[in-house]
């Protein structure tokens, strides 16, 4: 294979054939097979901010013979709001659209989670096609099939398990992200590295202006072997009864923190302090070994990603973190780790020891 061919990776789904991640240049000839035979309609979901990719897809399949409409949504988190879905489902109600029809969206996670939700709730499914345009729509929240929007108490409260149909990994779209965007959804597979896969940690300690330039080998490797583990595990476990649960890794810290930052920070960015978080909670209850723990803050700040949080909002991040999905009741639930590659749960943590896990975190 050469660097511009394109590769694919399958996924599984437990009640159909799965679908495949598609990974190259040039994709868009791929869309419209995807969409299947009897497409007729297809809403093309994408932010203000990437109006004219989203207008090449969207001119693409009426010349492949669909009338395809627009649903211009608001950027980044903005977009994973109920209203956002309703404006969505209006356009669909009133361009009568079926369960044959197809939804395609453009652009980051916050797209892809929008409109898989829009998707998995229109006549309770249809078809969805995700275009990811950043890095971490790519290695991420394109695959796997979790869809959601956010509610005034927190990230991702509403939602649902809709894979999608497939999805084009296309570089091209790579060619306008900020490198600030493209580094901050870096933080996903680091944790991809650190829950599974250690040579993508190791690919950003050898060089990482090759892992983090979209032209080199070195990033098609880490983006391949990112999907190829998050592939393998949604394929076990689409509905998050078990193993999935390893991709959460950083995030019950790294949720809070965007809801309390109004998610004015970057989802990535969030994850990055709350891999540190998870890394301390790991060592101090004797499970993960210093050099492991120690290699979270090194790899992470070599990407330019934070890895402190401010230390006076430590009472509010605990209350939210109540509600993330993991908790069981009143006990919280933490993925941490038992050494590199060996995630596993740890059990109703008390209050005092998460504290004292945060001091290590704090600015
Ligand atoms: N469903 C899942 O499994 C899953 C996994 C990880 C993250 N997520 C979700 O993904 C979201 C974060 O996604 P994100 O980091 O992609 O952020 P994002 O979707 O908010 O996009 C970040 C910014 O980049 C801009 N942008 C996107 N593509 C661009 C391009 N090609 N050129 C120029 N600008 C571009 C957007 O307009 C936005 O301003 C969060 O809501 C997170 O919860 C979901
Ligand atoms: O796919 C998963 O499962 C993940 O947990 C991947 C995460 O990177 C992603 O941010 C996901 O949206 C978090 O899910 P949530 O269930 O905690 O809302
Ligand atoms: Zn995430």
């Amino acid at each position: 294979m050469t660097a511009t061919e394109p590769s694919t990776i399958h996924v599984g789904t437990p009640d159909g054939p799965g679908y495949d991640v598609i990974v190259g240049r040039s994709l868009m000839g791929r869309l419209r097979p995807l969409l299947g035979e009897q497409a007729k309609r297809v809403l093309v979901v994408h932010p203000r901010a990437l109006r004219a990719t989203g207008e090449a897809v969207r001119e693409q399949l009426v010349a492949d013979g669909l009338e395809a409409i627009t649903a211009e949504i608001p950027d980044a988190e903005e977009g994973k709001r109920v209203e956002v879905a309703a404006f969505c489902w209006q356009i669909m109600g009133q361009s009568d659209f079926t369960r044959t029809d197809a939804v395609v969206s453009v652009g980051g996670g916050s797209v892809t989670d929008l409109a898989g939700f829009v998707a998995a709730t229109w006549l309770r499914g249809v078809r969805v096609v995700h275009v990811p345009t950043t890095f971490l729509g790519m290695v991420d929240a394109a695959v796997g099939g979790k869809t959601g929007i956010n509610t005034a108490e927190g990230k991702n409260l509403v939602g649902a398990f809709h894979p999608p149909v497939g999805v084009l990994v296309d570089f091209d779209a790579l060619e306008t992200l900020p490198q600030n965007e493209l580094v901050t959804g870096m933080a996903e597979a680091v944790k991809t590295g650190f829950i599974a896969d250690e040579r993508i940690l190791e690919l950003f300690e050898e060089d990482v202006a090759a892992a983090t330039d979209p032209h080199s080998a070195a990033f098609r490797e880490i983006v391949e072997r990112t999907i190829k583990v998050k592939a393998e595990v949604v394929s076990e476990d689409l509905r998050e009864s078990g193993r999935r649960e390893i991709l959460n890794y950083g995030h019950t810290l790294a949720h809070s923190i965007e809801h309390a930052e109004r998610y004015q920070w970057r989802h990535g960015a969030a994850v990055s302090v709350g891999m540190v978080f998870a890394a301390e909670l790991g060592r101090l209850v004797g499970r993960l070994d210093d050099a492991t723990a120690d290699r979270h803050r090194t790899i992470l700040s070599s990407l330019g990603l934070p890895v402190e949080y401010r230390g006076d909002r430590w009472k509010s991040l605990l209350e939210t973190m109540r509600r993330d999905k993991k908790a069981r009741g009143d006990h919280l639930r933490f993925i941490v780790l038992d050494g590199q590659g060996r995630p596993g749960v740890l059990e109703a943590p008390d209050d005092a020891l998460l504290f004292t896990a945060y001091q290590e975190v704090i600015a």
